[in-house]
């Protein structure tokens, strides 16, 4: 039976490299594969591995129809065994819904992969979705890890070094650098549950250790850190 599945986790944990991996697995076993990306960091119509694999993707930009394109593509005799939908998270709910559309309607496997919830722990629509429309949800086998060592679960947005709450939902960019590609010093930062809602950024943390507010007055030896 064909599924609808989607790959869920926090930014930076594999997502990306799996879809490039299912990619590569299945067409050197002769499989066609349709490849879908919105608003990848290396820029439009191209799906991108932190790891340096970069392929290219169809852009599915806002109204972009995934079951009339793949329809337009079967009838003028492509062949598509499989879709790859990455950053999923950013897709419009209709868009998820025309994907269950092509898992049920065409008998093509649907593998999405997407963050959940936002720099405010709040669903993405397209996650929300898939959420409710999926056959199966995966969580990454890698898991990414907050600065004190326990599993990251939630994603952090930083605006000059600062853990932020407030702000559009949309703001492309990454977890390695301060810049943002909205040409702002934005950041991301993977962090567990307990430090993102303290907004204890790796950052904010070593501040913190470093503080003299924070320093035992007889002296000793800063608490530990590790954990929070
Ligand atoms: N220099 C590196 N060496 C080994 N693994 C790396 C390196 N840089 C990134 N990675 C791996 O790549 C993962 C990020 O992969 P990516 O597919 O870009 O993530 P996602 O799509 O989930 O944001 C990291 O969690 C890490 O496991
Ligand atoms: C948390 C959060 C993230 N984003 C953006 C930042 C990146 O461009 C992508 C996630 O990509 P990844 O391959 O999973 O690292 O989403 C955003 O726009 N808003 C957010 O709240």
């Amino acid at each position: 039976m064909p599924e609808l599945v989607f790959f869920a986790g926090t930014m930076d944990c594999g997502k990306s490299t799996l879809a490039l991996q299912i990619q590569h697995n299945r067409s050197a076993r002769g499989l066609s594969g349709m490849i879908f990306t919105r608003n990848d960091r290396a820029g439009e119509g191209r799906l991108s591995s932190r790891l340096g694999l970069v392929t290219e993707a169809v852009e599915a930009g806002e109204g972009f129809d995934f079951h009339a394109h793949l329809v337009r593509h079967l009838t003028s005799g492509g062949r598509t065994d499989y879709v790859i939908a990455d950053e999923a998270q950013f897709l419009d709910p209709g868009q998820v819904d025309q994907l269950a559309c092509v898992v049920d309607d065409l008998g093509i496997d649907v593998f999405a992969f997407g963050i959940t919830t936002d720099f405010r722990t709040r669903l993405f629509p397209g996650s929300r979705r898939l959420i409710e429309l999926a056959d199966r949800i995966e969580s990454l086998q890698v898991e990414a890890l907050c600065w004190c060592g326990a599993r990251a679960t939630h994603n952090a947005r930083t605006v000059g070094g600062r853990m932020v709450v407030e702000g559009a939902q949309v703001v492309v960019g990454d977890v390695a650098g301060p810049q943002g590609t909205a040409g702002e010093d934005v950041g991301y930062e993977v962090l567990c549950r307990r430090h993102h809602r303290r907004r204890l950024t790796a950052a904010a943390a070593r501040a913190g250790a470093l503080s003299p507010d924070v320093l035992p007055v007889d002296g000793a030896d800063a608490p530990a850190l590790h954990h929070g």
